[in-house]
């Protein structure tokens, strides 16, 4: 039973619309209430940038878009709904008064959560009526994106609803961290608090600008982080001895003169003069618009790394990814129950994303193979060999493969993907793919391969059992009426 069958989204800023967008794009509906004339605006851009986002993040069947139901009162808006997200700006009354509204008209089991970057959720349940379900639910900067949400509870705040927020952004593919007790700004931004207090001294000094100040960090430790962390990265340079080690040799330095972040910097017009002319000059005339393009591609590179990190099995972040693609394809999965076997099978849509592309400025070799490969996927979901019947001991296993390139894909490029059965018996499958252009249709690349029936554990091929074939078998009789495809049973030398 989900948690989040409808969400409300109050305030649609730069938060507010990516919180909608993150909803949507996980098939929920939302209502959204900002009375900003240009609200309509800034979530579509929003929205535009996460659909791009997850275009390049996954090739998961993502469910059907949730849609936008914009809404003149705050009582339109919550009414009936299951999550309500609060993201108006940081002032406490204001945020008060609204989570107070919310709670007046929403229904009285449905979650609030607030975005506020600092404010206590204490503070802010103290009017409501039924303060127990409200908490803050603090996310990063791109929402669509950045899996984080801080959870933390007021004084009134029921476990129970903390339990079900956890799960609930579990199903949008967030992280959820249960803060154990509230304080200001948490822990993410105290942390990001430290760590700008200092950096803003530096700059002051002239110690650095602020290039080199975001040099030293995204060559180094930035890179750390985004894996393990701070303490586990600590643990390692400990070396053997452990974290320990890495304490008694390190706790000393603390009392050094090493940092200044307890004293405030004067952030007079002189420091805000240097520091806007020294990030201009380091945006090198990039718009806004162009860095977004930008910190979205690298973080979806960082994801796709941390996926495929600790052997495969995917580690922080992207192990989330992982465990909610597995989700979107045991939901797609049961989706694609009803297909069409008078034709070619149409199993994958999917665009051309920027980390598929090479020095040629088309997409390389390596991810046509990974096409092909989702697609026989998609074709053993379908004859029910999915994750739960490889975990109880058999698969498929791709033996032999063909891939004849016959036109380019580049950058964006929207391709969909076509499966033929050539033949097949109780161990072998052996098909035909098209990878093909949507606009046109045209055939871009094609791929001819046998996949036979395995026992995983055995490592050698068995029959597979009858309730496989037996779903196999009328896509099969259907294809057997289709002309043989043309290049089908080709060798690598043979004229065209
Ligand atoms: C385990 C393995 C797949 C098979 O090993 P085996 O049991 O020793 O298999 P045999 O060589 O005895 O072959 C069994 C029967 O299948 C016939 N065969 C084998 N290869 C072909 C072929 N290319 N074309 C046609 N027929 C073939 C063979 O003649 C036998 O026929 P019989 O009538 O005598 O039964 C083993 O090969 C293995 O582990 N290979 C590695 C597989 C692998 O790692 N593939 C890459 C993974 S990618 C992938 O699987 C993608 N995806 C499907 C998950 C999307």
């Amino acid at each position: 039973m989900s948690i989040i069958t409808k969400a409300a989204c109050v305030g649609g800023g730069v938060i507010g619309g990516a919180w909608a967008a993150r909803f949507a794009l996980a098939g929920i509906d939302v209502n959204i209430f900002d009375p900003h004339p240009e609200a309509e605006r800034v979530i579509g851009e929003v929205m535009a940038n996460a659909e791009k986002a997850y275009g390049m993040l996954t090739m998961a069947p993502l469910p059907p878009r949730g849609k936008f139901t914009f809404c003149k009162t705050i009582q339109q808006a919550v009414e009936g709904v299951d999550w309500i997200q609060e993201s108006v700006p940081e002032r406490l009354e204001l945020k008060r008064g609204v989570i107070t509204e919310i709670d007046a008209f929403a229904r009285p089991d449905a979650l609030i959560g607030s975005s506020t970057s600092g404010l206590l959720p204490s503070d802010l349940q103290a009017d409501m009526k039924y303060p127990e379900r409200m908490f803050v639910a603090h996310p990063y900067n791109p929402v669509y994106l950045l899996p984080l949400v801080e959870l933390v509870g007021g004084k009134k705040t029921s476990a129970q609803t903390i339990k079900r927020a956890e799960e609930g952004v579990a199903e949008i593919g967030m992280k959820g961290v249960v803060i154990a007790k509230e304080i200001e700004a948490f822990v993410g931004d105290r942390l990001l608090e430290a760590l700008w207090r200092e950096a803003l001294w530096l700059v002051q000094d002239d110690i650095c600008d602020t290039e080199t100040l975001d040099n030293v960090m995204r060559y180094s430790f930035g890179m750390r982080w985004a894996q393990m962390g701070l303490f586990e990265t600590y643990r390692i340079a400990g070396g053997e001895a452990g974290m320990r080690h890495f304490l008694a040799q390190f706790g000393p330095c603390l009392k050094w003169p090493w940092t200044k972040f307890t004293d405030v910097v004067d952030l007079d017009d002189a420091l805000v003069e240097k520091i806007g002319a020294q990030s201009d000059a380091q945006a090198a005339g990039r718009s806004i618009r162009e860095l977004e393009r930008i910190r979205d591609e690298n973080l979806v590179g960082i994801m796709h790394a941390l996926k495929a990190g600790n052997g495969g099995e995917g580690w922080g972040a992207g192990k989330l990814l992982a465990d909610f693609e597995k989700r979107l394809w045991a939901k797609g999965g049961d989706q694609a129950k009803t297909y069409d076997a008078s034709g070619p099978l149409h199993l994958l849509d999917t665009k051309v994303n920027a980390a598929w592309v090479d020095y040629n400025g088309h997409m390389t070799e390596h991810r046509y193979l990974q096409l092909f490969g989702d697609t026989s996927d998609a074709l053993l979901r379908l004859i029910g060999v999915d994750f739960a019947y490889v975990e109880a001991g058999h698969s498929y296993y791709t033996v032999e493969t063909h891939i004849r390139h016959l036109g380019e894909a580049k950058l964006g490029q929207a391709l969909y993907t076509t499966l033929q059965l050539l033949a097949t018996d109780d161990k072998r499958i052996h098909f035909f793919t098209r990878i093909q252009d949507a606009a046109s249709g045209d055939v871009i690349a094609t791929a001819e391969q046998m996949m036979l029936h395995v026992d995983a554990k055995a490592g050698k091929s068995v029959p597979a059992p009858a309730e496989v074939l037996a779903k196999l078998k009328p896509i099969a009789e259907e294809h057997a009426k289709l002309a043989v495809p043309e290049g089908a049973g080709r060798h690598v030398g043979q004229k065209r």
